[in-house]
């Protein structure tokens, strides 16, 4: 009988890895994984407390925020506030950055990113939807902290997760050391290690874009959606179509599979849609971090410095194999590859 891990357990035994660790970022990924237990028993009787529909609010892009949306903003950030750790929280709810400027929290030397509620499209009909955080150190010294602090390129992440409030809810996070999972166990209230060392499959066979917008899409992705419905046996095409219409589950599912996810720009979003500091650059990440490659069909997504708070980027991301066949339909030739967990090399 091998004992069970808890998430608590193993971000204490991992501070190891990083000598000079004082337990800051432990005490700050403690709080999120609090934070993340207070949603899920909200997001689990969602049904029956009132807590769906609409908060009769939008966010700053405009979007009409769920009531649930509205719930677990709160929530993370009134965890963030009390743990002491973090200094400024960038939330998709929120139009501006909150500066934490409490007793406590006045060294705290980290900034988190955060979409306390991915998938809204979903809140309401029971879909499985998420949570995404991206973490940084602060590279102003003292003082108030600086906008700079939030827009560093996703590079510079000490850390990123999500939180998949499925079937199961699971936490998966990387500090830049591999990606491990953790399903929530109601039983006992703890985040267990369920997946360790988690890797994505160099190659898979299940692509995942909101063909609705076709039309819309440039036309090396179309291209691209025709290569993966093509018959082709030796390739194992056709690929299987699969869109749930949350990120962190679609990601979450190819992860585990192996597959792409697109999210191309498109007449409706000349930008893209997805926001690069607290959706693209922690999924982007933690896909690097097993093995996965992800861009904007030019860039690497990790070395794109935002140059605001609510940025939209195009996102393809995915197996390795996958990607780099993606990029030879967009750009048209072969001028580029890419390895996972290396920059661009030209062959
Ligand atoms: O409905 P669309 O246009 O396919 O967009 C779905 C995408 O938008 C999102 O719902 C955006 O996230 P939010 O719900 O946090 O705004 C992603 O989770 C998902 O991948």
């Amino acid at each position: 009988m091998t004992a069970v891990k808890t998430l608590g357990q193993f971000i204490i035994e991992k501070q190891a890895d990083f000598p000079y660790a004082k337990g800051e970022l432990s005490r700050l990924l403690r709080d999120i994984g609090i934070a993340a237990k207070i949603v899920n028993r909200e997001v689990n009787k969602a049904g029956l407390v009132d807590i769906l529909g609409d908060a009769g609010t939008t966010n700053v892009q405009g979007e009409g925020q769920k009531k649930l949306d509205v719930y677990a903003n709160e929530q993370f950030i009134a965890a963030l506030r009390s743990g002491g750790e973090c200094c400024v929280v960038a939330s998709e709810e929120n139009d501006e950055c909150i500066y934490i400027e409490s007793e406590i929290s006045k060294n705290a030397k980290y900034i988190v990113a955060i979409d306390p509620l991915d998938g809204s499209s979903n809140i309401d009909v029971n879909v499985a939807i998420g949570t995404i955080f991206s973490i940084y150190r602060r590279q102003s010294l003292d003082g108030k902290p600086l906008i700079s602090d939030v827009l560093q390129k996703g590079s510079e992440q000490v850390a990123a997760g999500y939180v998949i409030y499925g079937s199961s809810t699971m936490l998966v996070y990387t500090t830049g050391k591999g990606v491990n999972g953790f399903t929530l166990d109601p039983s006992i209230g703890e985040f267990c290690l369920s997946h360790p060392n988690m890797r994505i499959p160099k190659e898979g066979k299940i692509y995942s874009i909101n063909e609705g917008n076709y039309v819309h899409f440039p036309q090396g992705v179309k291209d691209y959606i025709k290569y993966c419905q093509e018959e082709d046996i030796n390739s194992g095409r056709p690929y299987t179509s699969r869109y749930i219409g949350s990120m962190v589950a679609d990601i979450h599912r190819n992860l585990i599979k192996g597959g792409i996810f697109l999210y191309p720009v498109s007449s409706a979003y000349p930008k893209g849609k997805l926001r690069l500091v607290y959706e693209c650059n922690p999924m982007a990440f933690i896909l690097e971090q097993a093995g996965g490659i992800a861009i904007d069909g030019s860039n690497r997504i990790l070395d794109i410095v935002p140059d605001h708070l609510h940025q939209r980027s195009a996102i393809f991301l995915g197996s390795e194999n996958m990607v780099n066949k993606l990029m030879e339909f967009l750009s048209g030739s072969n001028l580029m590859t890419y390895k996972a967990d290396s920059a661009i090399s030209a062959p």
